[in-house]
């Protein structure tokens, strides 16, 4: 088994740049995105934008291999992290989701495990021991990070399916950074959560940016405005696959798009 890299709070972390090239996807012989390009810069918030059934999340899923987990499912294309093929023959499918994290849309903690076994559930699976010292330090830098460590400091012990659903997602995001991924992927992380826990969210990724990057899917208009640097408008129009029609920094998208169907979509006239 693995030994055990240095706790989070010792280790300044490389950041990574996320890159798709031409990135097609299908289910079945439906096909739903078609030569997708993006890059995803490191230590950067990038937001994916666009209306439901572009292939937003299809995207997404391609980035950490969880789309070949639908039987249907088939992809074309490349993705690169640092210049390192994803797909690539010689690397191990738990390897990319290890350094590819991913948080849900409905915060998904283990309900019955404790709060800190929900945090170090990651490890178990990978295989990685610890020394009982380095599992506790691990859970307060993770927990702190997801912003929850004040929250729940005193009740490590009690089930994480006891929090309310935006401490849940928190304890989710702390539980994707024990295992130190490079890139955090998040698919409409706050659409079931309140505006307050919504904006706690919105700093902790904030905060998280400065060590590992972040690709948000979110219908949220304001959202994208207030976490990404940049943005990626998909689109499908009837009867054909998802493509981005556009992409760059967030403020030239929301305030000065290139493309008539950016503007329509930022300033809420259609999807
Ligand atoms: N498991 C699946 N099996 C078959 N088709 C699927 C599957 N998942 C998604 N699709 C189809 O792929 C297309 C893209 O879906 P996807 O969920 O990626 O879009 P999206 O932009 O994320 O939508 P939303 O914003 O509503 O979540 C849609 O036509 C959808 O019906």
């Amino acid at each position: 088994m693995p030994g055990f890299p240095p706790a989070p709070s010792s280790r300044s972390l490389a950041l990574a740049e996320l890159a798709a090239y031409d990135v097609s996807a299908w289910f079945g012989t439906h096909k739903v995105l078609d030569r997708v390009s993006l890059t995803m810069p490191a230590g950067e918030i990038t937001a994916l934008i666009g209306p439901s059934g572009c292939g937003k999340s299809t995207f997404l899923r391609i980035l950490n291999r969880m789309h070949e987990l639908v039987p249907s499912a088939s992809m074309a294309g490349e993705v690169q992290l640092d210049g390192e093929d994803v797909y690539a023959p010689t690397r191990k499918l738990t390897d990319a989701r290890k350094a590819i994290g991913m948080v849900f849309q409905k915060p998904n903690p283990f309900p019955a495990m404790s709060i800190e076994q929900n945090v170090l559930a990651g490890l178990k699976l990978t295989g990685t021991r610890a020394s009982k010292d380095t599992r506790e330090e691990l859970v307060q830098s993770c927990l702190t990070k997801a912003g929850l460590w004040k929250e729940v400091k005193d009740r490590l012990s009690a089930p994480g399916g006891g929090l309310s659903g935006g401490q849940q997602q928190r304890l989710c995001i702390a539980r994707s950074l024990a295992v130190r991924p490079r890139v955090l992927l998040m698919d409409e992380p706050c659409s079931a959560l309140d505006p307050t826990s919504t904006r706690v969210i919105e700093e902790t990724m904030l905060e998280l940016a400065e060590e590992v990057t972040i690709v948000i899917v979110t219908h949220n208009m304001q959202q994208a405005a207030r976490v990404s640097s940049r943005c990626a408008f998909f689109l499908a129009a009837q009867g054909t696959p998802g493509v981005i029609i556009e992409h760059g920094d967030t403020p030239a998208m929301f305030g000065a798009p290139q493309d008539r169907r950016t503007a329509d979509y930022v300033s809420g006239r259609f999807g």
